[in-house]
């Protein structure tokens, strides 16, 4: 049902909007859901939490500590079902050389399958500061489905760069 999709995209759209404007990364927000009853297990936005984090890595840290553990290993309490909703694709490369969002979502693995099945997401990632991001390819390639969700395009960019230089 395509407005699910939506009503959680503009969940993530609103917490995108909490997060402080910058001139060298985006404004993002992310929102994990299980998909089996649409309950809605956590939300993140960029540098909602200490250090320079993603909406992606606060979502899945704040779920992961709500349970006891570190992010690192929040594959072990999250949902068989579990989506993100972000409204801009996962990063395969940070300027900063942290760990990017593509690789803390594959490593939600516990045993054969990522407990993350599918990324819904607003925009692809402008190409301003890594080049192409391939992170849906990747994503794809460890059975991690990755769908767009439409019509959000124009808010969610205008929010994502209102720190840039106009
Ligand atoms: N999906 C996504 N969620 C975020 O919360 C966020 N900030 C980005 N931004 C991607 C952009 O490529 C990086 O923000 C820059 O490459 C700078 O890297 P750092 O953020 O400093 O590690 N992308
Ligand atoms: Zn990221």
């Amino acid at each position: 049902d395509p407005s699910h999709h939506e009503a959680y995209m503009r969940l993530a759209l609103e917490e995108a909007k909490k997060s402080p404007p910058k001139p060298f990364n985006y404004c993002v927000g992310a929102v994990l859901v299980d998909e089996t009853n649409g309950e809605v297990l956590a939300t993140g936005y960029t540098l909602e939490l200490a250090g320079n984090t993603h909406a992606e890595q606060c979502a899945l840290q704040k779920y992961a500590q709500a349970h006891g553990l570190p992010e690192e290993r929040v594959g072990e309490v999250l949902p068989a079902q579990t989506v993100i909703y972000t409204t801009m694709e996962p990063c395969t490369l940070r300027l900063s050389g942290n760990l990017p969002c593509v690789d803390r979502i594959i490593r939600t693995r516990v045993g054969a399958e990522p407990k993350v099945k599918k990324v819904y997401l607003g925009v692809k990632e402008p190409e301003k500061f890594v080049g192409e991001n391939r992170g849906r390819a990747k994503l794809e390639g460890e059975g991690i489905e990755c769908i767009h969700v439409p019509g959000f395009e124009e808010e969610i960019l205008k929010v994502a760069t209102a720190g840039h230089e106009e």
